[in-house]
């Protein structure tokens, strides 16, 4: 459904990823695995359209994406960023209304649709954003990709700064909507208890680089080759 292929990108003059490739079929869970900076949220961000590659292309269903974030979300590809990027002076309401607009999509449904789904947002319907806890933004985060009815949606180490009950609950969250509504899911992830709950296959990065492809229970049954890759 998705593929990448032969991803090189850069900031500046220097190469922070190179040819890199993966591929996820419609309704998989995969995920990227790696240390800090190996290049996961810099190959997520050129799938998603963020950061213009240098080389390579992204396609979907067999169609090559144009280079623009905002086509890609257009075309079904949603993006939740490492940090999240919860607009901090908008309410929970509004930060859903926005991106609902960005696709054309009725704002009022996908506001009723996302406290539906997350009734915890409902009760913060007009809280700013800046003032959610970390895991409340995370799960509006995920909310405000899904006012785009994205078919792959790809997430940037949504455990990030997150407590522990709360993590247990997005891998609840995104389980649910790729098991109820066949979302296709890409993580970037440094939690591998995290990810072992959700995806059936891992790619591994080490600078820059794709170095390996496995299926989950390979890398789980692999102390060492988690300790190489994942410093645990
Ligand atoms: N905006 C930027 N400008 C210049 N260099 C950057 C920028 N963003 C990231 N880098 C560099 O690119 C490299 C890869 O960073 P990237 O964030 O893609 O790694 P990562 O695997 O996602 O790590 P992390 O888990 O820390 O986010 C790092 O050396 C980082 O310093």
């Amino acid at each position: 459904m998705l593929e990448v292929r032969d991803i090189t990108a850069a900031y500046t003059s220097a190469i922070i990823i190179e040819k890199v490739s993966l591929d996820l079929g419609a309704g998989e869970i995969k995920a990227v695995l790696g240390r800090n900076g190996v290049g996961k949220s810099t190959l997520m961000k050129c799938i998603a359209g963020v950061l213009p590659a240098r080389n390579g292309t992204v396609s979907l269903r067999g169609e090559d994406l144009p280079v623009s974030a905002a086509h890609r979300a257009r075309l079904g590809v949603a993006y939740v960023p490492q940090g999240r990027e919860i607009f901090p002076r908008l309410t929970t309401i509004e930060n859903i209304e926005v991106a609902a607009h960005a696709c054309g999509h009725d704002a009022h449904d996908a506001v009723e649709s996302a406290f539906e789904q997350f009734p915890a947002l409902r009760e913060r319907a007009h809280v700013m954003g800046g003032n959610l806890s970390g895991g409340q933004q995370q799960i509006l985060a995920i909310a405000r990709a899904l006012a785009l009815r994205p078919s792959v949606m790809i997430l940037d180490e949504p455990t990030e700064g997150i407590q522990p009950s709360i993590i247990m609950e997005i891998q609840g969250i995104l389980r649910d909507l790729n098991r109820s509504e066949g979302v296709t899911i890409l993580l970037a992830e440094q939690n591998l208890d995290f990810v072992s709950g959700l995806a059936q296959e891992c790619y591994l990065m080490n600078k820059g680089r794709m170095e390996q492809q496995m299926p989950m229970a390979d890398i789980q049954s692999n102390p060492q080759l988690v300790q190489e890759m994942l410093g645990v």
